[in-house]
Formats: structure tokens, C-alpha cells, sequence
């Protein structure tokens, strides 16, 4: 074995040699002194995340502009779908792009981290709000709660109706899928008329859970659908004049 790689025939680093001539402590780089910080103990890695956190959010802020130009770049608008008169915003391409993807959850996890700390459950709209409320539960350590279009989820259910830009619908939740108290973000692609997001509301209360948020990518803001929910609201974009 040669020198380099001979662990005991390399040459002291700064930190053993300050510790062995410290009045003989006994104590080694990897083994500190009572009054050295142990990184291997809870507390420090609790400290070391929660810094890793807070920079982490302080690049996703960074970052945020600019992902709004692109999310903004990357939907497509089809005029007259699924009815005449309605200007539909693709959110597709955002999920065709894994970078963008990414970006989003990540931009969206860092909010609830930075907003709430602790969320319970994340609960996402019947589709769309599927393609990434899921992802954003995973990475908040949350549970992800399905509000499902009527007839959808087996077992005993609560249910909530609403009215849409374009129809009437009903909104499903398994009972028992929120627990009493727990803190709960909605999460949906888009607010139009709110008829959806205020279902959605409507079955979290009928649980009992505690509704901090709603989150959507978009808002239709010349729709006024915020005035449906009484919640405090995130969106990512806001679109379409009247
Ligand atoms: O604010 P509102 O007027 O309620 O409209 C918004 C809802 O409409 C869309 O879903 P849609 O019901 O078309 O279902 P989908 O996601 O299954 O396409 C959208 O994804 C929202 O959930
Ligand atoms: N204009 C729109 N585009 C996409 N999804 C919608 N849901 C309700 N209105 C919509």
C-alpha cells in the first residue's frame, strides 16, 4: 500500500493535531469534545437540515421569477375547448419538460415549508391538481388526500356540489382521509369560477381539518373566484384579460 493511501502514515490534519496537543483530551476529529458540537447527534442534524432548509427556500425565492416566465412560456391556450367561448390553458407542457417539472414541486414545497412549516395532508383536485399535489405531499412528508368527481371512491364518502365555467359537478372525499385538526393545503391547477377549490373547502370542513391554503399554478382572476373561498390564496400565475 502506498503513502496516499495508508490511512496511519498520513500526515495529521489540523483538527487532530490541535485536539492531541490540547492538554491530551484524548478526543479525535471524530470523537469532539463535550464542548464541540457532535455533528452525528439529533440535534445538530435537526440544525444542519433546518439551515440546508432555509438556504434551500432562499435559492427556490431566488428562482422564482424566472419560473414563472417559464411556467407562463410554456402554456398553451386552445380557444372554444371543451365549449364555445372557454380559452383553455394547457398546463400539459409543464409536465413534458422533467426540468420545469421540477422546478414547480420544488417551488412549491419551499412555499408550504416557508408558509407553514408543518402540513398534515395535501389535498389535491380530480385531475389535474393529481399531477403534482401527490409529488408535493411526498416531499412535505404529508399525506396526500384525493378529491375525487362523484362515484369515484369506494366506502362512505362526504360529498360537496359546485358549480364550474363550464357545468355543475360533484366533489367526493373518503371519510376519514383528514383527520380532526390536521393542517391541510388544497391544491389544484387552476381557479376559474372557485366553484371546485370552494368544494373542495367545504369537504375539508365537514372533516374537521384545518384549511390553511389554497394553491393553484393559475389564476382566471377576471373570474373572481377567489371571492368563493374563505382561505387565504397562492397562485403561481395570474392570466387572461376579460
Ligand atoms: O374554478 P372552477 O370554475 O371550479 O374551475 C377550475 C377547475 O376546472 C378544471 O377542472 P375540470 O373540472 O375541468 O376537471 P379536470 O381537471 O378533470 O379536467 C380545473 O382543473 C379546476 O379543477
Ligand atoms: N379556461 C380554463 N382552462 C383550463 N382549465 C379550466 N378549468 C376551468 N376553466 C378552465
Amino acid at each position: 500500500m502506498s503513502d496516499s493511501t495508508n490511512i496511519s502514515a498520513q500526515k495529521p490534519s489540523p483538527a487532530v493535531l490541535l485536539g492531541s496537543s490540547s492538554c491530551n483530551t484524548g478526543f479525535t476529529s471524530s470523537h469532539p469534545p463535550a464542548t464541540s458540537p457532535d455533528p452525528t447527534l439529533e440535534s445538530n442534524q435537526h440544525r444542519h437540515h433546518a439551515e440546508g432548509r432555509q438556504s434551500s427556500a432562499a435559492a427556490a425565492a431566488a428562482e422564482l421569477p424566472s419560473l414563472k416566465v417559464k411556467l407562463r412560456s410554456a402554456l398553451r391556450q386552445f380557444p372554444d375547448f371543451p365549449s364555445e367561448g372557454i380559452l383553455f390553458e394547457d398546463i400539459m407542457p409543464i409536465f413534458a419538460d422533467p426540468i420545469l417539472h421540477e422546478m414547480l414541486v420544488t417551488a412549491l414545497v419551499t412555499h408550504c415549508q416557508t408558509a407553514f412549516g408543518k402540513v398534515d395532508a395535501v389535498v389535491a383536485l380530480e385531475s389535474r391538481g393529481f399531477l403534482f399535489g401527490p409529488s408535493v405531499a411526498l416531499r412535505l412528508g404529508a399525506a396526500f388526500v384525493p378529491v375525487r368527481k362523484q362515484g369515484k371512491l369506494p366506502g362512505p364518502v362526504e360529498r360537496a356540489e359546485y358549480q364550474k365555467e363550464y357545468g355543475v359537478d360533484v366533489f367526493e372525499m373518503q371519510q376519514g382521509a383528514i383527520k380532526e385538526g390536521w393542517r391541510c393545503v388544497v391544491m389544484d391547477d387552476l381557479i376559474a369560477t372557485g366553484g371546485s377549490a370552494a368544494a373542495a373547502g367545504t369537504l375539508i370542513s365537514k372533516m374537521a381539518g384545518n384549511l390553511l391554503e389554497y394553491i393553484f399554478l393559475i389564476e382566471l382572476d377576471f373570474l373572481k373566484g377567489r371571492d368563493k373561498l374563505d382561505a387565504p390564496i397562492y397562485t403561481l400565475l395570474s392570466t387572461q384579460e376579460k
